[in-house]
């Protein structure tokens, strides 16, 4: 028998589309509304928008648990319906819930998971996964008496029993602390770096800008952005400087009033956002050295994950409600 390919993208969507039924007559939602998306095998890929965005319900359709309108799901290149099995065990899922039986220990919780997945018993790797989340020692001990650090583990122990290529994982990290965070996140790294595929879907963007090598935006159940993570940041280009002045000023001199500057901290500080390829540093300097400023200090910041999807998600929102308008 030959072994088929890796396949090149390990999720991929095409017009996935999700309606949810309106009760009692009302109209129904559109939670995903033809999503097309590709995540590539071996990525370590951002999923990322606000509340309501339709984020779980995209997760929880390739889990199996919500079943799609319209358009195509692959994981593995299988088809979550023509091949559903197939496409089920080639994925492990971290569920945002600390759903674990509290009366199982985590010996008893993967063996039972193994045995739901068919892995025969001499392929198990229960002892081997334990170790590697760090639980070894706790492999005997109720789940209940585990702490909420160790239950996240023992969640991403459980969703690696059957060895899936594709792990995502659901807002993990959401109520852990730094401590625990950094633990789990050194683990999914290590998975990823033996080539693991992860998608992860996270509130925290910090997280996402240090962990993600792809990210996308999504915004009422659509794509709004889809990079590289670094391209995505440069695609942006804002930068922000700040100049703490010696003495404060009642007023903005005009060359930097006319770069857009604000006068802030009670005129102590000139505070000018700037697209660094449009508008060269020298530019904003000049216009410092015409003011006759004496200037105390100078930083300046670029954009972050947390500003880039706050200005993608603002514009969307603003073209769906002038959409929104104009067809009224
Ligand atoms: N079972 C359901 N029945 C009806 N509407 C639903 C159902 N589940 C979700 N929705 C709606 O679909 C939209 C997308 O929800 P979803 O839970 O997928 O978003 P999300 O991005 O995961 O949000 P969050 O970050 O809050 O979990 C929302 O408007 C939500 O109210």
């Amino acid at each position: 028998m030959s072994i088929p390919p890796l396949p090149d993208n390990a999720i991929s969507l095409r017009q996935l589309t999700k309606t949810y039924k309106g009760e009692k007559g009302r109209p129904g939602r559109r939670a995903l509304d033809a999503v097309d998306l590709d995540v590539p095998r071996g990525a370590f890929f951002g999923l990322l928008g606000p509340n309501g965005a339709g984020k779980s319900t995209l997760i929880n359709i390739l889990a199996g648990l919500v079943r799609k309108t319209a358009g195509e799901a692959r994981i593995w290149d299988r088809d979550i319906v023509r091949e559903e099995r197939a496409a089920r065990c080639a994925i492990g899922i971290v569920p945002q819930e600390l759903n674990l039986d509290p009366f199982f220990t985590p010996r008893e919780l993967l063996e039972m998971q193994a045995g739901l997945y068919g892995v025969p018993p001499r392929e198990r790797r229960t002892e081997e996964i334990l170790d590697a989340v760090g639980l070894g020692d706790k492999a005997d001990a109720y789940a209940r008496t585990l702490s909420g650090g160790m239950r996240r583990r023992l969640l991403v122990a459980k969703a690696m029993v059957h060895s899936p290529p594709v792990l995502i994982l659901d807002e993990p990290t959401a109520g852990v602390d730094i401590e625990l965070r950094r633990q789990l996140w050194d683990h999914v790294r290590e998975l990823n770096r033996q080539g693991t595929t992860i998608l992860l879907t996270t509130h925290y963007l910090e997280e996402a800008e240090e962990l993600c090598d792809r990210i996308a935006i999504i915004n009422h159940g659509r794509v709004v952005a889809c990079d590289s993570t670094p391209a995505l940041l440069r695609r942006f280009d804002n930068k922000t400087m700040t100049l703490t002045l010696k003495q404060p000023l009642d007023a903005l001199p005009a060359p930097l009033a006319a770069l857009g500057a604000e006068l802030r901290e009670g005129g102590s500080q000139i505070h000018l956002a700037y697209r660094a390829a449009s508008q060269p540093v020298d530019q904003i300097l000049e216009a410092v050295r015409q003011s006759g400023l004496s200037i105390h200090d100078l930083s300046t910041e670029e954009a972050d994950l947390e500003d880039i999807f706050l200005q993608v998600t603002r514009a969307d929102n603003a073209a769906t409600n002038g959409q929104g308008s104009a067809a009224a």
